[in-house]
């Protein structure tokens, strides 16, 4: 019997300085702004409608033959920054059309508003499903918040630049 011994590659876990970004609960909208030291800024690069993935759906809990429904949801890509001229966080918001009633009107309306201040304005910490895993542009944490019985997919990417943070 040959024994193949794995090494454990570093890829397998996040690095130290980001665990704690990765598995925070609440809005991560507060925690740049604390790092930054200042308010956070929000470079939109789309917003709009798109129809829903099978793989988004089931990550959004859908099941069944519901799953073979086209689904349009509103999707809006930003990138985040603090206080260095290269972005910090790559972030793809997903509100299904049926999650967009009532208060959760206002997310498609956000603008440069950073969608934590509607989020987490009520409730400092949401019911959630979190993913964590690497991805080519970095490590990538993808959650379902349950916000009021709406469902809401956020996935953040932490890019290089939030790492090489000088200060
Ligand atoms: C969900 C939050 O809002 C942040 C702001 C976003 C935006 O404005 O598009 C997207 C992802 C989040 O990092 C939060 O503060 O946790």
């Amino acid at each position: 019997m040959t024994h193949h011994h794995f090494s454990c590659s570093t890829h397998l876990l996040p690095p130290n300085e980001l665990v704690s970004w990765l598995n925070a609960e609440g809005s991560l909208t507060a925690m740049l702004e604390v790092k930054a030291g200042q308010p956070l800024r929000v470079k939109r690069s789309f917003e709009g409608y798109r129809p829903l993935s099978i793989t988004q759906k089931k990550q959004l809990g859908v099941q069944g033959a519901m799953l073979n429904r086209p689904m349009l949801a509103w999707v809006r890509e930003v990138q985040l920054y603090g206080n260095d001229e290269r972005p910090w966080v790559q972030a793809q918001s997903i509100f299904p059309l049926p999650s967009l009633t009532g208060r959760a009107r206002r997310l498609q309306q956000l603008k440069g508003v950073p969608i934590g201040y509607v989020l987490f304005k009520r409730s400092r910490t949401l019911p959630n499903q979190r993913f964590i895993q690497l991805t080519a542009d970095g490590w990538q944490r993808q959650t379902r918040y349950d916000w009021y019985g709406r469902k809401l997919l956020i996935s953040e990417v932490f890019l290089p630049a939030f790492l090489s943070e000088r200060a």
